[in-house]
Order: structure tokens, then C-alpha cells, then sequence
């Protein structure tokens, strides 16, 4: 069962807060915008330890040419971090990017506390934020590919951190007997992966059986997709009177909601989908490949973009980058701009110079979203395809 994991899910009580310290490494050749180190991925690993209950307590950069191979940063810096970890009382240490199992092995041994990076705080959201069997059973699945090559036999628990629970119930490093403790926790998570697998086969087999159900209807499928909180699942609802959550989260829908609507006559679905990341962990895109097949399938991507997000010009990369991944790449796609109501003029306007046919709203104040209807069922005329 998905539940708590490993670090401070859940836990919105500010005096209970598991406090952490960020570390990165910032490359010195001219890094892609948003590359692990940068300020904008600094301030995303803030927000998602902040989504996942954790307080930020302090941060330490280094600048080198690439992570130390051994311990990530340099040894230098990994002593600046122990010391920042003891001043700030920290609990765990999170790196922005991947770690290897080696790096934050070592690593954890300088600091004295648990070291995760990114991959595992985004792991954790997903597992409190899953409601669907199958949402639980892929974010499970996740974890455990992300556990057994991490499983030590000995040394602290990880899983003490928050009170967290392990997937499976098996402990990361509770103290024992080294080796064959080892073996043991190593067998039981992989025999639960088999049982979740052949789950997994089930639940996309009953999910597929819906959507024949729909193609049947001949009714074009329209996935919402975007970055996270760019405001898919607002628009979902400002479009159908849906009452999907909406929350100033990161991964807040993990769960694929289908709703149907008609435009002018035209009736189609509408698929809100979880949102994508940059770096998305490759765990994460196994896990959740047949919930993101409801986005292969469609017959129009509808991405939603947060036009007041400083760096959305580099989020439209990453969901291009994601949808190329996933297959859906050659979709049709109508991009909206969305969040117009507080989004700076200049940048809205340089979003539409870049993208022509793009469509602003506002999914909060309802802006635009006439126009978006009027594009919206175009589309779904030229859709209904009686071969499928
Ligand atoms: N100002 C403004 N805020 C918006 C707008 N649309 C959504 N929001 C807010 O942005 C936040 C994220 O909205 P969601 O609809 O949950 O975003 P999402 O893309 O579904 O996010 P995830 O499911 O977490 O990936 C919420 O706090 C919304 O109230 C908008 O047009 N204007
Ligand atoms: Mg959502």
C-alpha cells in the first residue's frame, strides 16, 4: 500500500515539520534553464519540499563542474552541509537533482542524517496524493524500483524520518544483522512488486474497457495536460462544472478524471491528467505509462500553461519533452495561456509572439474561456472520426 514513505508526508503541523537542508550542484558551463542548481530548480525543490511538509531550513550550493562522483558535492562542502545540518537542527538532507545509492550513501555518512534527492520527495508526493487503486499500485511500484538498489542492511532508519512507513512494511536500514537481513528485505520487495505488477495489468485492463466504451460513442478525447499547477484541473472545471481539486500545491491530481461536455453540439471528454515535472523521475514514467496513455490516446492535447510562472517558456519544453516520451509527441495540440488574470502583460505577450494560435484565459476569473469553447469545438468537429 502507498501511504507515508520516507520523509515528512502529510504533516502540516509547523512544529512537527521534518526541517531539511538542500544541497546542489551548480555546473559551470552555461546550464540549460532550469538544469539541477539553477535558482529556478532551487525554487521548485523548495516548493515541492514544502508540498511534501518538510521545512527548508537552510541550503548549500556548490559550483563545480560536475557532482562529485563519490559524494556529490566536495568533501569540502560536505562538511559545510554536516555543520549546516547541525545548526539548523535538520532532519534530512535533499539533493536537487539524482543521486546515485553510492553518492547518498557516503554522503549520509558525513552529514550524520538521511540523504534523498529529488526523485524520492517527488516519490513521497505522489504517494499522499494518491487516491485511485491504480495511482497506488504505480506509485508503489515507483518506490520499490527506487528502494532495492538503495536497501542497506545496516546503519540509521531512514524510514524514522516523519514517522514515515515503508512501502511494503519493509524498513530501510532498521538495525540488524547486515547481510541477511539484507537479502530478506530485498526478496519481500521484489515478491510485492510481482503481486503489484499483475495488479497493475488488471486496472489498466478495467480502464481500458472504459475508454472502448467511450470510443464506441464515437466522442473525440480531449487530454488536458501541462506542468504542475499550471491550472489543468481549474480549467477542467471552469470548462464542465466539474469539482476537481484545485489546491496552490505541486502534483495535486494524480489521478486521470474524465468528464463529458459539449461545445456547440459537439460533445467530447476531457481528460485531466497529472502533471508533469521537469526531471520527471524515469521511475515515475514507468510507473504511471499506462495512466499517461490516456494522453497517447487522445485525439487533442490541450496544454495548459502557467503564463505568470517566470520560467514558462522552459515548462512548455519539459511537457514537450515528456509528451516526445510518452508517444504522444505528433498529437495535435492547442495550447492555452492560462492564469492571464495575474500573469505580467509583457510576458503573456511574449508567450503568444512565440506560440500564434495559442489561447489566453483565465480559469479563475472565466476570461477567455469563451474563446477557448469556440477553438475548443473546432477541434472536436474535425475529431469525431467514425473509423476509431
Ligand atoms: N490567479 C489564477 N490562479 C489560478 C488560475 N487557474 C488556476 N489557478 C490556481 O493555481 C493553482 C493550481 O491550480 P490547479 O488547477 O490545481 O493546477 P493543476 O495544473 O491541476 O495542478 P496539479 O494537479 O497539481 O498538477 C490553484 O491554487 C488554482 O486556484 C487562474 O487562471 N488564475
Ligand atoms: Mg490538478
Amino acid at each position: 500500500m502507498a501511504g507515508t514513505w520516507l520523509l515528512g508526508t502529510g504533516v502540516r503541523d509547523d512544529a512537527r515539520r521534518p526541517r531539511a537542508v538542500l544541497v546542489a550542484v551548480q555546473q559551470q558551463e552555461p546550464a540549460q534553464d532550469g538544469a539541477p542548481g539553477t535558482p529556478a530548480s532551487l525554487a521548485e525543490l523548495r516548493r515541492l519540499a514544502d508540498t511534501d511538509g518538510l521545512a527548508v531550513v537552510d541550503e548549500v550550493v556548490q559550483r563545480r563542474g560536475r557532482p562529485d562522483p563519490a559524494t556529490f558535492v566536495g568533501s569540502g562542502r560536505a562538511d559545510a552541509l554536516a555543520t549546516a545540518v547541525q545548526d539548523g537542527g535538520a532532519d534530512l538532507v535533499i539533493a536537487d537533482g539524482e543521486l546515485t545509492p553510492g553518492q547518498a550513501r557516503n554522503l549520509q555518512d558525513v552529514v550524520g542524517v538521511p540523504v534523498v534527492d529529488r526523485t524520492a520527495l517527488i516519490l513521497d508526493i505522489f504517494a499522499e496524493h494518491a487516491r485511485s487503486s491504480e495511482g497506488r499500485v504505480q506509485v508503489e511500484l515507483a518506490q520499490i524500483a527506487y528502494q532495492l538498489p538503495r536497501l542497506r542492511g545496516e546503519g540509521r532508519a531512514l524510514s524514522r524520518v516523519g514517522g514515515g512507513r515503508m512501502a511494503g512494511g519493509a524498513g530501510i536500514g532498521v538495525r540488524g544483522p547486515g547481510e541477511m537481513r539484507l537479502e530478506v528485505q530485498r526478496r519481500r520487495l521484489r515478491q510485492r512488486a510481482t503481486r503489484l505488477r499483475a495488479d497493475a495489468v488488471q486496472l489498466a485492463r478495467r480502464r481500458e474497457m472504459a475508454r472502448r466504451r467511450r470510443l464506441r460513442n464515437q466522442v473525440p478525447a480531449v487530454a488536458i495536460t501541462g506542468y504542475t499547477n499550471a491550472g489543468k484541473s481549474a480549467l477542467l472545471n471552469r470548462l464542465t462544472g466539474a469539482e476537481v481539486v484545485t489546491e496552490d500545491v505541486l502534483f495535486a491530481t494524480l489521478d486521470p478524471t474524465v468528464r463529458r461536455t459539449t461545445v456547440d453540439g459537439h460533445a467530447f471528454t476531457l481528460t485531466d491528467t497529472v502533471g508533469f515535472v521537469r526531471n520527471l523521475p524515469h521511475q515515475l514514467v514507468d510507473a504511471f505509462r499506462s495512466t499517461l496513455e490516456e494522453v497517447t490516446r487522445s485525439d487533442l492535447v490541450l496544454h495548459v500553461v502557467d503564463a505568470s510562472a517566470p520560467d514558462a517558456f522552459g515548462q512548455i519544453t519539459t511537457v514537450h519533452g515528456v509528451l516526445q516520451e510518452i508517444g504522444a509527441g505528433d498529437l495535435p495540440e492547442l495550447l492555452v495561456l492560462n492564469k492571464i488574470d495575474v500573469a505580467p502583460e509583457e510576458w503573456v505577450t511574449a508567450l503568444r509572439r512565440a506560440h500564434p494560435d495559442a489561447v489566453p484565459v483565465s480559469a479563475l476569473t472565466g476570461e477567455g474561456v469563451g474563446e477557448l469553447r469556440i477553438a475548443l469545438s473546432a477541434y472536436a468537429k474535425l475529431a469525431t472520426r467514425p473509423d476509431r
